[in-house]
């Protein structure tokens, strides 16, 4: 048996809410109780629609998930033993799996618990079972509980959008004539917007309104002393060494992938940069990877991808129309494409992927650089551990590397590695928040591991 706490030798341990007054604390104990809270007023507000819907049965659904999760808030609250999953989609298995799994790490003492076990599962698991309330109570088990928040984030940010629109029409214009000073001090603005618009997520702030209303790219110099890694040099020299002669006669590098965060103004500034990519011949092919189902309060699923693509198109504004086509057109000819994998959606660690969705690894290894967006898919390259600020990036991912890989991250958790002797303490002096505040960011790059 192992003892309480232990974890895998010379790595250190899982980020927990058991830590009181800690980041993950404060999460399990405020933020989290509050998503739930508004997912099941989200609900009840949406009565009228589900009678209108599915008559009586809709109204039977709406009283059933808002009492699983009333329950499930309350398990959260009191601290209860996390719980196997019931519904018997394909994940089950391996979410109990995952459960057990914690359960051998922490020892047989006590039970996983919320405030106990590691926060990046509970948090993880937090999602699915709302996923779960709603599968258990089929008439309702396709709504989106967060599409509200995401939609309305889309809508506040139109005026940057339009800019952003505005600007990527003045770049592809010239596209062919510009020096490669030129394209790579584009690529630079265009990999920045893509990165601060990570600070626009719904979670962080428990869905309150969080979005952007002016245009980034005048602040980009202004933010740039926030920039604590910045590796982007890395991420331009990886795509210049992959250039190959493409089947047009221009070289390209084959493959970007972009692991998707959130929908909304950070899915757009995405959209964008991956158009510049193909635009520019930097790329060839686009797979982005978003969510098979509702996560982390903004996350993209297949749903809001598309509607994006179809709202940016629908607009009466020249440039983000024409932009909007563009994306159609290139998802149409499969220059473009979407993957929704289950794995995102599971509470892994990245350094697991390799064992757990093998598929999924050799579908990355494919790529000629991974584009990591976010918080959370940081706190998963990371493993979500109390690392030393100064231990290296290479070191914290634990061997994963399907391909030479990219994370653009605004800093929203108490994990970051990869820092300067001196400059975590420096900022924690500065700026206590610094970690947690969104404020500061990293684009931090690792080639691939052998
Ligand atoms: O959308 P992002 O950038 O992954 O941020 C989500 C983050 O917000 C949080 O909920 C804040 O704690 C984290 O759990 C998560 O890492
Ligand atoms: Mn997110």
């Amino acid at each position: 048996m192992m003892a309480a706490d232990q974890t895998v030798a010379g790595v250190p341990p899982s980020l927990s809410a058991k830590v009181v007054g800690s980041f993950a604390y404060l999460t399990v104990r405020d933020r989290l109780p509050t998503i739930l809270t508004k997912v099941i007023d989200t609900i009840h507000r949406n009565k009228n629609k589900f009678f209108e819907e599915y008559g009586e049965d809709g109204i039977q659904a709406e009283k059933q998930t808002i009492s699983l999760l009333s329950k499930l808030r309350n398990e959260l609250q009191t601290d209860k033993p996390v719980l196997a999953l019931t519904d018997g989609l394909p994940d089950t298995e391996s979410w109990n799996q995952y459960l057990n799994r914690q359960q051998r790490l922490q020892g047989d003492q006590e039970s996983v618990s919320w405030f106990k076990s590691a926060w990046l599962y509970v948090e993880c698991y937090m999602y699915r079972r709302i996923q779960e309330a709603l599968l258990l109570n089929p008439p309702i088990s396709d709504y989106d509980v967060f599409n509200e928040g995401k939609t309305q984030s889309f809508f506040e940010s139109q005026q940057a959008v339009m800019a952003l629109c505005t600007y990527l029409e003045g770049v592809n214009k010239n596209i062919d004539e510009l020096s490669k000073n030129q394209l790579f001090e584009h690529f630079n603005k265009l990999l920045q917007v893509s990165l601060w618009g990570n600070k626009c997520d719904l979670s962080i702030s428990a869905g309150q309104e969080n979005s952007q209303k002016t245009s980034p790219l005048d602040s980009l110099s202004s933010l740039q002393p926030f920039i604590l890694v910045d590796d982007s040099n890395m991420v331009w020299s990886t795509l210049i060494s992959a250039q190959k002669p493409g089947e047009s006669g221009k070289t390209t590098a084959d493959r970007v992938d972009i692991v998707l965060d959130n929908a909304g103004f950070e899915l757009i500034t995405d959209l964008i940069f991956a158009d510049f990519l193909v635009s520019s011949g930097l790329a060839r092919q686009i797979h982005f990877h978003g969510k098979s189902f509702p996560w982390f309060v903004s996350d993209v699923t297949a749903n809001d991808f598309q509607w994006t693509i179809r709202q940016t198109m629908a607009t009466n504004h020249k440039w983000m129309s024409k932009s909007g086509f563009q994306w159609q057109t290139y998802l149409k000819e499969g220059v473009w494409c979407y993957h929704d994998h289950p794995f995102w959606t599971q509470p892994h660690e990245f350094c697991d992927m390799a064992a757990d969705a093998p598929d999924l690894y050799a579908t990355l290894q494919g790529a000629d650089l991974v584009l990591f967006k976010g918080d959370l898919n940081y706190r998963k390259l990371t493993g979500d551990r109390e690392w030393d600020h100064t231990v290296a990036f290479h070191t914290a991912l634990r061997g994963f590397g399907p391909a030479p890989l990219c994370s653009l991250r605004t800093l929203k958790a108490n994990v970051q590695v990869g820092l300067q002797l001196g400059q975590g303490e420096k900022l924690t002096s500065q700026d206590p928040s610094w970690m947690t505040s969104g404020k500061y960011a990293v684009i931090q790059f690792n080639s691939k591991s052998e």
